[in-house]
């Protein structure tokens, strides 16, 4: 049988690199994209050790263009698309108050509009293939809490549980299911650079940030990537063909929905 094919945002590191490891692990041939050269030539390296099916495009999930040449690039390299992983996202430290227009452009276009770009072109390709697909989000707790200091991020996971909501609506009669991942707080660079941005406004000492978002977590210890490779992996697989339009949370017990 045909190996199938995960498109996975963002996954020349953290998260994403996670996810992208445990779905070749499943099986299926793997197509790498990130916005920074460096860290994904090194990963498609060292997966293409490990013996995995990957490949890899450069490209900028903000960018409809770049999104539409990535599902191109998946299909010219592999001949389809099953899965399609809008992982990529930053962050934003700062109080409302002090959030510029260029703050709100920048995390709604790569964390909203992204998200939007990688389900068309994905959506797209999986309709002419007939066959139908699964098109996983990355949201967050903070898709269903908000919190302080992250304003503008905390709306951009809302808005990102909503497309999740709407894509599975009108992607259900084409076979596509679309579902979310939500993440609690995982050491990953997005974690340094938060605990950075609060070091700042809190007055806390560098890391304090991270063990005081951390300290409540009801099983004792952070996420690894490899806590969410396995949520994503279950809803990769046929065992989630019956699940469609759910965000998802593997946060160790933090937020109870
Ligand atoms: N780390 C955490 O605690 C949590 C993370 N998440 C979400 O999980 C996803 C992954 O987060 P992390 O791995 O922690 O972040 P990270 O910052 O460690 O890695 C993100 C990756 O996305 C890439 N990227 C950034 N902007 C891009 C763009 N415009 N185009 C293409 N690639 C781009 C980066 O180069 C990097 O490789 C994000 O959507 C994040 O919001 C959600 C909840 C918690
Ligand atoms: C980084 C993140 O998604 C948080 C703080 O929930």
């Amino acid at each position: 049988m045909t190996k199938k094919v995960a498109v996975i945002t963002g996954s020349g590191d953290g998260l994403g690199k996670g996810i992208a490891k445990r779905l070749a692990e499943d099986g299926f041939r793997v197509v790498l994209s990130d916005i920074n050269v460096t860290t994904l030539q090194k990963t498609e390296q060292e997966f293409k050790q490990l013996g995995f099916d990957v490949t890899s495009f450069l490209g900028d999930v903000s960018k409809q263009i770049d999104q539409q040449n990535l599902v191109n690039h998946a299909v010219n390299a592999f001949g389809q698309v099953d899965v399609f992983i809008n992982n990529a996202g930053i962050e934003e430290v700062a109080p409302i108050l002090e959030l510029t227009p260029d703050d709100l452009e920048r995390i709604l276009n790569i964390n909203v509009k992204s998200v939007i770009y990688g389900t068309q072109a994905a959506a797209k390709q999986m309709i002419k293939q007939g066959s139908g697909g699964k098109i996983i989000n990355a949201c967050s707790i903070a898709g269903h809490e908000s919190y302080e200091l992250l304003g503008s991020y905390c709306a951009s996971k809302h808005a990102v549980r909503s497309i999740t909501h709407t894509s599975a609506k009108e992607l259900a009669q084409h076979k596509i299911t679309v579902n979310a991942y939500c993440p609690g707080v995982a050491p990953t660079k997005m974690w340094d650079r938060i605990d950075a941005g609060m070091v700042k406004y809190m007055g806390l000492k560098p890391g304090e940030a991270l063990k005081k978002f951390s300290s409540g977590i009801l099983l004792g210890r952070m996420q690894q990537p490899d806590d969410i490779a396995n949520l994503v992996s279950f809803l990769a697989s046929p065992n989630a063909d019956y699940i469609t339009g759910q965000a998802i949370i593997s946060d160790g017990g933090i937020v109870f929905r």
